[in-house]
C-alpha cells in the first residue's frame, strides 16, 4: 500500500498514486523571475510503504548557479537519517538549517559529479557537521570520505539509492536512483546530475566530456528505468522542476534523436564557459575544502 502527498512551498496539493506528476505540476517553460525561484525553492514530499522507510524529500534551488539540491530521509527510522545531493557552498547554511529544523541526521553530502558552474557545498558541510561523509564516484579521481562507483548501494535508514555510472557530461558523473525492492518509494526517482535534464542534457565540451558517451549512458543506464521514473536534474535553466523518463524519451530535444543527430547538437551548442569554471573544479577536487581557509566560517545554525 502506497501513499503519497506533498507539499509545495505553503500550499498543500494533492499528489494522487497512481500519477504523482500531477501534483507537481508546477513544472513550466515559462520564464520566471528571481523571487519566483525563490519563493518555490523547496518542494516537499512524503512516500510510504507498507514494510519500508518513508521518504521524506525536498527539492532545493540555488538561484545563481540554477542548481538543485536534494535532501532525502528515511523519517521512519528512528534516527530520520538523511542524505544531501548536490549541496552548493552559498547555500550550505539554509540546508542545515532545514536539516535541523526537521530533526534529520545528515549522514551523507553527495556529489553526482565535479561542478564547473559553482563550488560544492561538501567541504563547508563537513566543516560544519564534521561527521558527515562526502561521497563523490571514484571514476571522477575527486577525494571524498566515500568514492563510490556503479552498482554501490547507499544506505540512509531503509531506504537507499543505487549508483549508476552516466559518464559523458564528465568522466565521473554517475547517477543515483531510488532502490527498487519492496519497501522503497515507488515511483522510482532518478537523480541524474548534469547527464539528463529535463529536455536538455549536460554539455561535452570539457571535463572529459564525450557526447558519445553521454548518448550510451543515458540511453542505456535512465532510458532502460521504468517510464514512469521521476527524473530530477541538478540544474534547470528553463522553470522545470521534474520529468519522467518516459516524457524524456519522447520530448527531449537531444536525446530523443538518433546518435548522429545527437553528436551535431552538442558540437553546435556554441555555449561559453561556465564563470565559475576555474575557481570551482580544482575546489570540487577537493569537496571545496581549499577554500575553506579563505573563508569566514559561519555558525551552524540554532
Ligand atoms: N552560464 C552558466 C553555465 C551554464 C552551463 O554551461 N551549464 C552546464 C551545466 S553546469 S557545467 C550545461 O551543461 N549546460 C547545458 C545546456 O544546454 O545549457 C555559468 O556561467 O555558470
Amino acid at each position: 500500500m502506497l501513499r503519497i502527498c506533498c507539499t509545495l512551498a505553503r500550499a498543500p496539493l494533492a499528489w494522487p498514486a497512481p500519477k504523482p506528476l500531477r501534483g507537481l505540476a508546477f513544472s513550466a517553460a515559462v520564464p520566471k523571475s528571481r523571487a519566483f525561484w525563490r519563493l518555490r525553492s523547496s518542494a516537499t514530499a512524503y512516500t510510504t510503504s507498507s514494510g519500508g522507510g518513508k521518504l521524506l524529500f525536498h527539492q532545493l534551488f540555488e538561484e545563481e548557479s540554477y542548481t538543485y539540491t536534494y535532501l532525502l530521509a528515511d523519517v521512519s527510522h528512528p534516527e530520520k537519517p538523511a542524505v544531501l545531493i548536490d549541496p552548493v557552498d552559498k547555500t550550505v547554511e539554509r540546508d542545515l538549517k532545514l536539516v535541523k529544523e526537521l530533526g534529520l541526521k545528515l549522514i551523507y553530502a553527495m556529489n553526482t559529479h565535479v561542478h564547473a558552474d559553482h563550488v560544492t557545498g561538501t567541504g563547508l558541510i563537513k566543516m560544519k557537521a564534521p561527521t558527515v561523509k562526502s561521497v563523490i564516484s571514484k571514476a571522477s579521481n575527486a577525494k571524498a570520505d566515500r568514492l563510490i562507483e556503479a552498482g554501490d548501494k547507499i544506505f540512509f535508514g531503509n531506504l537507499f539509492l543505487e549508483v549508476r555510472a552516466t559518464p559523458g557530461h564528465t568522466l565521473g558523473c554517475v547517477t543515483y536512483v531510488s532502490g527498487d525492492e519492496p519497501g522503497q518509494p515507488q515511483p522510482r526517482m532518478a537523480f541524474t546530475g548534469d547527464a539528463l535534464l529535463i529536455r536538455g542534457c549536460g554539455r561535452t565540451d570539457f571535463q572529459g566530456g564525450s557526447s558519445s558517451q553521454l548518448y550510451h549512458s543515458v540511453h542505456s543506464q535512465i532510458f532502460t528505468l521504468p517510464k514512469e521514473t521521476l527524473v530530477y536534474p541538478a540544474h534547470d535553466y528553463k522553470g522545470f522542476s521534474v520529468s519522467t523518463v518516459g516524457e524524456e524519451m519522447l520530448y527531449n530535444p537531444r536525446l530523443s534523436k538518433d546518435e548522429g543527430t545527437f553528436k551535431n547538437i552538442m558540437e553546435n551548442l556554441g555555449l561559453p564557459y561556465p564563470k565559475m569554471i576555474d575557481v570551482a573544479v580544482p575546489s570540487n577536487m577537493v569537496c571545496g575544502l581549499q577554500d575553506l581557509s579563505r573563508k569566514t566560517v559561519q555558525a551552524t545554525p540554532k
